[in-house]
């Protein structure tokens, strides 16, 4: 049913993209995809060799070559026209999107918006890949910077953004001059595929942007084994981003990595709670709580706990749960079975370790891939939820006495993507933004993606920045002329 959305047809590929051309796995292999709101099957994608992610490796490379020749002006005009396209086809796109990975159908509209922005974002930014001159070490000298694209370069992105996480990490590669294959998310290759079609027929060079789909460890370490892939960069979990580092010291290839959070959202007594509710509606329940930087970890100061906690549960009260083609929905199903359980399991060891259930329905084991918004509170630090993001509706909130009390137990994890807080005392907002371990913080502000601003994390949560002029960083290499005196 959900394909006949489309209004056109030709976004659907069921084959990869590769140099240019669409290709089945030679041997026919094929993998299928559904949709986690009702398991209906939606189609097959090939499951490429490694002989065949080899062929796209040299299809990138040949792609390179043509593309690092252009002028900086040429690809930002191509990068345009891609991002003209995605923003032409943004309800096609939204489509997909929520069939294959279930969110509301206004949130899809608005990746699409939000992947394109980063098209644009670099498109803007590949006229000033600016270099540098810097005074020589004798009379006469001159020491010279200029700045050049990496070579070929891969990303392997989640479910959870299927557009985004990568349009941000291909936007900064093609505007340096870069190709890109991407290897997106078994679950979710249909709206990658759809990119693939538009950046072709923006006139995108044949090997510069390609897709390839089939088994992620094996892909993962054809990228790795290649010398010729000279920049790696992963959206995905702290397991597998660990992994993958680990794979690229072989060919000291750069690694950029977007990894888990566990991101603290902090609500001072001096907060205006009005906002923070807003802000904590926003960065709990985006994508059905499938974000990296959803707020995991509610600490609310004593004495404004309890008006808090009433408002949340009012605000969630107002959350609509259903499949994510239906008006007025703002949860969907989660990615999958195992995310729903995960957010059960996490929900139950929080009760048996003396939590209480405030609002919403039980997470039941019964309900597919659906999680109902629920709140609790008496959270504490040995619960499970506390060490391991839920990635779910799950809205969990501790209760603390004193700033320093906050910031310890909001800094007491491996990870530092985000972390929120809500106050109107710029003496303090000064104090926590600067002790708070995170490489993102939202003062007094819910919503923090954004093209113009770095994306990424400290500790465990990854290395690198995606987005704004940082975000073409993994992407070149510094070559330095020193110009000898006469
Ligand atoms: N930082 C973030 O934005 C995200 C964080 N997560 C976190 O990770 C948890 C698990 O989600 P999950 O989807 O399993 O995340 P994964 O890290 O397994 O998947 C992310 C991407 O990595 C690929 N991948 C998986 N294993 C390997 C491997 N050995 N080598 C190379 N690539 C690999 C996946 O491919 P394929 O799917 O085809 O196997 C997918 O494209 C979530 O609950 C959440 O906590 C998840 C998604 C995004
Ligand atoms: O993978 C994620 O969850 C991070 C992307 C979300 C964003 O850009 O806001």
């Amino acid at each position: 049913m959900s394909l006949s959305r489309l209004s056109a047809k030709r976004l659907f590929r069921q084959q990869s993209y590769i140099g240019g051309q669409w290709r089945d796995a030679a041997d026919g292999a094929t993998v299928k995809v559904d949709n986690p709101a009702n398991g209906e099957i939606l189609g097959t994608i090939p499951s490429l060799s490694a002989a065949e992610i080899g062929e796209a490796i040299v299809q990138a490379d040949a792609g390179f070559q043509i593309w690092r020749k252009k002028t900086a002006l040429e690809r930002a005009d191509l990068l345009l026209r891609w991002n003209d396209l995605m923003l032409e086809h943004k309800e096609d796109i939204a489509s997909l999107m929520t069939m294959e990975q279930g969110k509301p159908l206004e949130e899809s509209r608005g990746e699409v918006v939000y992947a394109a922005s980063f098209i644009r974002w670099f498109a803007e930014e590949a006229r000033r890949v600016y270099g540098e001159t810097i005074p020589g070490a004798k009379p006469g000298q001159h020491i010279v910077v200029t700045r050049h694209p990496v070579g070929v370069t891969a990303a392997i992105t989640p479910w959870n953004f299927p557009a985004a996480m990568i349009t941000r990490k291909a936007g900064a590669a093609l505007a340096a001059g870069c190709s890109m294959i991407v290897k997106p998310a078994e679950a979710t290759p249909y709206t990658a595929l759809a990119l693939a079609e538009l950046a072709h027929e923006a006139g995108i060079p044949a090997g510069v942007f390609n897709v390839v789909t089939g088994k992620s460890s094996m892909i993962g370490k054809v990228f790795t084994d290649s010398p010729v892939v000279r920049t790696l960069s992963f959206t995905g979990s702290t397991s597998v981003g660990s992994k993958l580092m680990a794979q690229c010291a072989d060919n000291v290839q750069k690694v950029s990595l977007e990894l888990g959070g566990n991101a603290p959202f902090i609500v001072f007594d001096d907060a205006d709670l009005k906002r923070a509710v807003e802000g904590a509606m926003v960065s709990k329940f985006r994508n059905t709580g499938q974000t990296c930087i959803c707020a995991n970890r509610f600490l609310v100061q004593a004495s404004v706990h309890d008006e808090f906690v009433s408002l949340l549960a009012e605000a969630m009260g107002k959350l609509k749960v259903g499949d994510g083609f239906e008006e007025g929905v703002t949860q969907s199903a989660l990615i999958n079975h195992d995310a729903a359980l995960k957010v059960k399991r996490h929900y139950e060891d929080a009760l048996s370790k003396g939590a209480t259930h405030v609002a919403g329905p039980r997470p039941e084991a019964d309900n597919g891939s659906y999680v109902h918004p629920v709140l609790i509170t008496d959270v504490t630090p040995d619960m499970e939820l506390c060490e391991d993001e839920t990635f779910g509706p799950l809205a969990a909130v501790m209760k603390f006495d004193t700033e320093e009390e906050a910031l310890k137990i909001a800094n007491d994890t491996p990870y530092g993507l985000a972390a929120y807080f809500y106050s109107t005392n710029i003496h303090r907002i000064w104090r926590v933004a600067d002790e708070l371990e995170a490489g993102i913080i939202g003062v007094n502000e819910g919503a923090v993606s954004n093209a113009a601003a770095p994306f990424g994390g400290v500790k465990a949560s990854g290395l690198g920045r995606e987005g704004s002029h940082y975000g073409l960083d993994e992407y070149t290499e510094v070559k330095y002329l020193c110009m000898g005196a006469e």
